[in-house]
């Protein structure tokens, strides 16, 4: 019986690659599938990942009906065994109840992939829907880490090195460094540094200032008597 899986995980914990290696498997026992995604960094009807590896993709705009797009499709005579739904978090809740039927009705195996949460930590709307109907909710295994060592939970948004709480849900962005001034990138962070707001900017501009400021008093001349 086909299942609808989400692999959920941070930014940069290798959801995309999984997506691509699902895809080979599946394809390399002669199943046939058909890859979505939405809004990817690397532009429009791809399917990227930061190990280099990419492909063609259908581009999931708001009014793509995946119920509709797939009968269509087995209604032309295509086979299809599976479908791929990367950066799922930015599907609507309407689109991932389509993706729930399409398993249920037509026993399509539905994998799908996105971070759960923004960086507000509030769930995305498609992340939320798919947690609740998806068969299996799995989270990455290769962790991502926050600049402190611990497991990555949490993605922060930072601007000029300083970590925002406020804003548009959606920014496409990247984990690297933006080249431009102004320019949004994202960082991965365990809750504790989320919650204290502690990007890996702020956290050495902190441990360099600990390293200036606190001057040891005992060290200080002690006047002479009078
Ligand atoms: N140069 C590299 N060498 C080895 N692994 C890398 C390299 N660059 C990125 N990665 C791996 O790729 C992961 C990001 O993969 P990607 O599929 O793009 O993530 P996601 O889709 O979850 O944002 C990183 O967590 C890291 O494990
Ligand atoms: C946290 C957060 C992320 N995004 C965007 C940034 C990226 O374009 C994607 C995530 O892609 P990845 O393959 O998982 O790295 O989501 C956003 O729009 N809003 C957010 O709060």
């Amino acid at each position: 019986m086909a299942q609808l899986c989400f692999f959920a995980g941070t930014m940069d914990c290798g959801k995309s690659t999984l997506a691509l290696q699902m895809d080979h498997n599946h394809r390399a026992r002669g199943l046939v599938g058909v890859i979505f995604t939405r809004l990817d960094r690397s532009g429009e009807a791809r399917l990227s990942s930061r190990l280099g590896l990419s492909t063609e993709a259908v581009e999931v705009g708001e009014d793509l009906d995946f119920w509709e797009t797939t009968v269509a499709q087995l209604s032309a005579g295509a086979r299809v065994d599976y479908l791929i739904c990367d950066e799922a978090q930015f599907y609507t809740p309407e689109q991932v109840e389509q993706l729930a039927r399409i398993v249920d009705e037509l026993d399509i195996e539905v994998f799908a992939f996105g971070i759960t949460s923004d960086f507000r930590t509030e769930l995305f709307p498609g992340s939320r829907r798919l947690i609740e109907l998806a068969d299996s909710t799995q989270v990455l295994q290769v962790a991502a880490l926050c600049w402190c060592g611990r497991r990555a939970t949490h993605n922060a948004r930072v601007v000029d090195g300083v970590m925002v709480v406020e804003g548009e849900q959606v920014v496409i962005g990247d984990t690297a460094e933006p080249v431009e001034q102004g320019e949004v990138e994202y960082e991965v962070l365990c809750r504790r540094h989320h919650m204290r707001r502690m990007s890996s900017t702020s956290a050495h501009a902190a441990a360099l200032s600990a390293d200036v400021l606190p001057f040891d008093l005992n060290a200080c001349p002690v006047p002479p008597p009078v």
